[in-house]
């Protein structure tokens, strides 16, 4: 029997007298899946992610990472959040390579030849040497990327990464990282409230209900839309069919009619 890649086995989690995961929940992540967590606000998704990246432990369960309970933060598990907080005295280049720091393995011709490889793969090479206040808001999230990649995180926590920014740059962003998921074979791990976004990004849905957290669905979006997500497929009406159907699964667990 193979050993499952990331497992969540019976986690529950209390903040004082507050439930946030309740009953216990147990989740199985395989390797190179991308993941899409999708819920009403509060339910807990991001308290899960916390757990995974390392800085949150849990009441009661264990996550294990190849069978092995996770611990302190470290460079497999990279978290990418909505904000990004770069270094405004480092280049764009220099911010990506300080995901590097403690990359010892590397000397610092291989980790200048990974920062400009990580760039070009997300399509910043002609930013390299401009400091981060220069550029966009998507750009700056592309660093954010970027760098989390170059760390050589193998597990990608990304935590409404894209939720400031405007529809076209979310849009070009759902692209290129679906892309390198797939390109790079990572596990991604992505929080939205974005039902499109999901349905876009996604091998698979979790859809959580109200807290406390628990399990609402399981949806395999490949076996529905495939693998391949040109931009043309979101107008597909089996993309349309499946996005309308967890739309209506979103609702039911806002305890709406429609
Ligand atoms: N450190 C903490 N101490 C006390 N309560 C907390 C703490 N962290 C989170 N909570 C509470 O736990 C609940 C779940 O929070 P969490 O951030 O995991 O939800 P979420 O599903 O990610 O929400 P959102 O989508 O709005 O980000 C919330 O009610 C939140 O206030």
């Amino acid at each position: 029997m193979t050993m499952p890649y990331l497992q969540f086995n019976d986690i529950t989690k209390t903040f004082g007298n507050l439930d946030v995961i309740s009953p216990p929940f147990s989740l199985t992540i395989p390797h190179h899946q991308f993941m899409v967590f999708l819920g009403p606000s509060g339910c807990g998704k991001t308290t899960l992610m916390r757990m995974v990246g390392g800085l949150e432990t849990a009441s009661t369960g264990m996550i294990a990472l190849q069978g092995e309970a996770i611990g302190e933060p470290d460079s497999r598990r990279g978290m990418v959040f909505q904000s990004y907080s770069s270094f405004p005295w480092l280049t764009v280049e220099e911010n990506v390579a300080f995901g590097m720091r403690f990359r010892h393995d590397l000397t610092k011709t291989e980790k200048r030849d990974r920062a400009q490889h990580y760039l070009e793969l997300v399509g910043l090479s002609n930013f390299a040497a401009s400091y981060p206040n220069r550029i966009s808001g998507g750009m700056r999230q592309r660093v954010a990327i970027a760098r989390t990649l170059a760390a050589g995180s193998e597990i990608l926590l990304m935590d409404e990464p894209f939720g400031a920014l405007d529809a076209q740059r979310r849009e070009q962003l759902q692209v290129e990282l679906r892309r390198i998921q797939k390109e790079e074979r990572k596990t991604i791990i992505f929080v939205t409230h974005d039902v499109e976004e999901a349905v876009y990004l996604a091998d698979r849905i979790i859809v959580f209900s109200q807290r406390p957290a628990s399990i609402l669905e399981d949806i395999d979006v490949t076996a529905q839309i495939g693998d391949d997500r040109l931009l043309e497929l979101r107008e597909s009406p089996e993309f349309l069919k499946l996005r309308s159907s967890v739309l209506h699964t979103v609702r039911a667990a806002l305890g709406s009619t429609q």
